[in-house]
């Protein structure tokens, strides 16, 4: 049944826009490790520190490639993976060389932001923790390699704890900030819910009924039938002036659902205004819509809304009318209305006009 089923999926909006600003992010990420790779490998270059330097161009092409994944052929995923492993080879190929100096090991303080980014809270801890203990194992092990820089002891236990804190405040910052996005992406569901749907009912709104009743109205034009029943709880205020307002709502929400059980997949039921609700039945001429419209009528008086002490019924007048032509929207909605106003002088409790 269509009565409660969104049009278009809620969130997606703001899901996608999260997705296409991960997708800059590694676009940008990967820009950035390009330059600054490029232009270290032009420094090493520049002092005839040729391993290094051909180490670096190789990064710079690598981070290029991922650039080019993520802008041209939208793959952010893989581009991702290629910026996070080839910057951890980067980095242990710094520590175990020791780069400019001695300084490589310094640059590792941005694998904590770029992994938590890129891989999310869960997945980046484990992914740091897997780098930190490579890390630790090549500063700490006796010569690997024969040309293996050599740290002091101090140095490298510093190295290791700023690592470390780096990494727990980036991955505060990731918690605190997907704690927001995920605020935001539930309360734009609900702002959604809202834009379509009726709090109290749970059925469309006003403003989404039009919507389909727009694109009824055009499909019309090419030869499609439908039609509308215009609805009215009668004497409803009398039930909220003998039981009150919450009875009242009460009220409201089970005749809804009484709606809503009788209605076909094809069919819609929204809540028009207040006591009032509008059904639209696609492919439906007048003939099977007073059908429809008589056994919504029959259920509804015959259905008890169940209170402490004794349960109360209602009943409801149907105006219907069947879209002929090029009938405008307002033309066909006033057209309905008449006929329930005539439903409701001759009586109440009925549908009109009779087929
Ligand atoms: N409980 C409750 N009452 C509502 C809501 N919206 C509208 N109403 C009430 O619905 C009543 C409608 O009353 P009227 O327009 O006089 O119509 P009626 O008493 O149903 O009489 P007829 O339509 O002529 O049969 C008013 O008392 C409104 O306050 C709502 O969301 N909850």
């Amino acid at each position: 049944m269509k009565g409660i089923e969104l049009k278009e999926p809620v969130s997606t909006k703001l899901q996608s826009l999260g997705e296409l600003q991960q997708t800059k992010v590694i676009a940008l990420f990967s820009l950035v490790g390009m330059t600054i790779t490029g232009l270290m490998a032009l420094f090493a270059v520049y002092n005839q520190s040729w391993t290094l330097a051909l180490s670096l161009f190789g990064s710079s092409s690598i981070f290029f490639f991922a650039f080019y994944l993520v802008k041209w052929r939208n793959h952010s995923h893989v581009s991702s993976i290629i910026i996070t492993y080839s910057l951890y080879i980067l980095m242990f190929y710094l520590i175990l060389t020791g780069g400019v100096a001695n300084t490589g090991p310094l640059w590792i303080s941005i694998v904590p932001p770029v992994t938590v980014y890129i891989h999310g809270l869960r997945k980046g801890l484990i992914n740091i923790s897997i780098f930190v203990s490579i890390a630790a194992f090549i500063m700490f092990s006796p010569n690997i390699i024969e040309q293996q820089a050599l740290y002091p002891i101090e140095f490298k236990l510093r190295i290791i704890y700023s690592f470390l804190t780096i990494s727990f405040l980036s991955a505060l910052y990731e918690y605190s900030r997907t704690g927001l996005y995920n605020s935001a992406l539930a309360l734009n569901n609900k702002l959604n819910y809202l834009a379509h749907f009726d709090e109290l009912t749970g059925l469309r709104n006003r403003r989404s009924a039009e919507i389909i009743l727009d694109d009824h109205v055009l499909k019309a034009k090419s030869g499609a039938t439908f039609s509308v029943l215009l609805c009215d709880i009668d004497f409803f205020k009398q039930v909220n002036d003998k039981y009150g307002h919450n009875i009242g709502d009460k009220v409201l929400v089970e005749t809804a659902n009484v709606f809503t059980k009788l209605l076909r997949d094809t069919d819609y039921v929204s809540r028009w205004g207040g006591e009032e609700f509008l059904f639209i039945l696609p492919d439906t001429n007048i003939n099977e819509a007073y059908d429809i419209a008589e056994r919504i009528r029959t259920a509804v008086a015959q259905h008890q809304v169940s209170l402490m002490d004794h349960d109360i019924s209602v009943t409801i007048s149907i105006g219907i009318q069947e879209h002929r032509g090029i009938m405008s929207l307002d033309n066909l909605i006033s057209l309905a209305d008449k006929y329930l106003y005539e439903a409701k002088r001759a009586g109440r409790n009925r549908c009109l006009p009779h087929v």
